[in-house]
């Protein structure tokens, strides 16, 4: 087996824009590799949601600088994390440099693991392990993001209207691809997985294939 090249381990760096795929592909690839997973988007809904609990303005970047310095992972429960508005509050402390450059090295340690590790969000190809052996880029059309966020709002009792997830998907895509600071992009040696007519199962064969093609190659 060729795994990661400098480590001897696999790394799988998952990347896209919201509600493409890019989680429950990168959960399922780590079942099918028995890797730990990281969610590093929790990361920042965290930080944007300790900022709230403070009392700061989400722009607050000196807060939010301080705040990710000290942020205790185990304080939040994940469900409380996966809102819209958390999600919108998150790619707004997302663009603060001080925010990125303090959460750099714990998604590192992660994927340092000896075992290998799969993370998925924006900017784990390019930035936070540009030496993964295995680098997705998930996306689908905005329509389709939308469609699938709604309905798994809708799941979690959270009343919004689709041209509402729409607009916050687009807003959310604008202001994650235009920030200075690690930009939404796929890597140069990414694979393009577009979801937008694939079911979960097909998305994840190709996943898959596109994961074992890297580990041979
Ligand atoms: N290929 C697909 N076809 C249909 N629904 C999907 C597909 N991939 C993901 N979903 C659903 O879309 C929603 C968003 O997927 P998720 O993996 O959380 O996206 P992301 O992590 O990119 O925000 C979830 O409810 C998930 O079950
Ligand atoms: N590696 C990452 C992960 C998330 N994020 C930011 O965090 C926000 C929430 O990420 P997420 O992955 O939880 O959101 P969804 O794609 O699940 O909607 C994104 O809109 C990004 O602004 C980021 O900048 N870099």
């Amino acid at each position: 087996m060729t795994t990661d090249a400098s480590k001897g381990r696999l790394v799988i760096a998952v990347d896209g824009p919201a509600a493409s795929g890019k989680g429950t592909l990168a959960r399922r690839l780590a079942a099918h590799y028995a890797m730990p997973y990281l969610d590093t988007g929790l990361l920042y809904r965290m930080v944007a949601r300790a900022v709230l609990e403070a009392g700061h303005d989400i722009r607050d970047a000196e807060a939010a600088g301080a705040i990710v310095s000290t942020f205790d992972e185990s304080a939040f429960a994940e469900d409380s994390l996966r809102g819209r508005e958390i999600g919108e509050a998150a790619s707004v402390v997302a663009a603060m440099p001080a925010v990125r450059s303090g959460l750099i090295a714990r998604q590192r340690r992660f994927a340092a693991q000896s075992g290998g590790a799969v993370l998925d969000g924006r900017d784990i190809g390019t930035v936070i392990c540009p030496q993964a052996r295995a680098k997705l880029f998930v996306t689908a059309t905005p329509e389709v993001r939308a469609a699938r966020r709604h309905k798994e709002l809708a799941g979690r009792g959270e009343a919004a209207t689709f041209e509402g997830i729409l607009a916050d998907i687009r807003r959310r895509d604008a202001r994650d691809s235009g920030r200075s600071d690690a930009p939404l992009k796929a890597a140069d040696d990414a694979v393009i997985l577009d979801t937008s007519a694939l079911t979960i199962e097909e998305a994840v064969a190709k996943a898959i294939a596109i994961v074992d093609a890297r580990r041979a190659g």
